[in-house]
């Protein structure tokens, strides 16, 4: 039996996120029974693979936040590897328990969806915005509170709202919301012949001195490699330094990607954290 860490409660973006893998993995092959265990937090989520669960699918990039920090932050110092990705259409619903608008005192919100949804926030007055840890957790907060609160919730799951006063079926910012999800795994992948991959490495900056992230770079240039993203996060050990998480078209294995991390690794801490099947948008 697969065991798969994801963001509870059932019916978060991450539910939704962490079927759809398994169906694909089904297609593939058929008979691999799969369970899925929710957690409360993205970081308690994380720390369950390996653990209690073979694998985790946790959101790592939204097309208008940018990267879940919080999930870049477990990805540092891991001993995981990164073996799939996935996108998602992100749409949200907002749903009031009170008659009127101006009768909310209090929403709930995941704190990643915030954004997604500021117009829509920003926009209501008075109203004391409390930020959850996951969009089903936000619809049972607001059940809770009663009367006057609201909730921002995905909208695949406003059919299991009950006493909603006020629904507005779409708060979202962007009609095209997307966001990326990572599977990751004790154990990495083999890599399938006639795909395309990408490849994520974390390049540890535990002595900053000029240059690093230039002649990563210039490394990956020489060797015709497309990085694809570069993000930054702080060391914590020094104001000013940060860690860099490097995105590249390519596998591993392949030469060109081959050569130019045997040279950047010869001087610089550089984890690669996983060669994946490149998701199609
Ligand atoms: O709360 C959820 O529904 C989640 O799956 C988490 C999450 C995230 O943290 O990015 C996933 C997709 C959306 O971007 C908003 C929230």
């Amino acid at each position: 039996m697969l065991t798969i860490a994801t963001l509870g409660p059932k019916d978060t973006f991450s539910d939704i996120a962490t079927k759809q893998y398994i169906q694909a993995i089904q297609n593939k092959k058929p008979v691999q029974q799969a369970q899925i265990q929710y957690y409360g937090t993205l970081a308690q989520t994380f720390e369950a693979v390996g653990k209690e669960c073979q694998l985790g699918v946790l959101p790592i990039e939204n097309l208008s936040e940018g990267y879940v920090q919080v999930v870049l932050d477990q990805l540092l110092n891991t001993k995981l590897f990164v073996i799939s990705e996935l996108l998602l259409p992100i749409q949200f619903s907002f749903v009031g328990f009170c008659d009127e608008l101006t009768q909310l005192t209090d929403l709930y919100v995941q704190f990643v969806a915030h954004g997604q949804c500021s117009e829509f926030i920003n926009a209501l007055e008075g109203v004391k915005v409390h930020n959850s840890q996951s969009n089903m957790e936000s619809l049972i907060l607001a059940e809770e509170k009663g009367e006057s609160a609201g909730a921002i919730i995905p909208q695949h799951a406003l059919s299991q709202v009950q006493n909603a006063t006020i629904i507005n079926n779409d708060v979202t910012n962007y009609a095209n919301n997307q966001t990326r999800f990572l599977v990751i795994s004790e154990t990495p992948l083999d890599r399938v012949a006639g795909k395309e991959y990408k490849t994520t490495l974390v390049v540890n900056n535990k002595q900053d001195c000029p240059g690093v992230l230039g002649n990563i770079v210039s490394a990956f240039a020489l060797q015709k490699v497309n990085l694809t993203s570069i993000m930054s996060r702080p060391t914590r050990s020094q104001i000013g330094n940060y860690h860099f998480f490097i995105d590249i078209d390519g596998h591993q294995e392949d030469s060109n990607i081959a050569i130019a991390l045997s040279e950047i690794q010869a001087t610089y801490d550089v984890t690669v954290i996983g060669s994946y099947i490149k998701a199609v948008n």
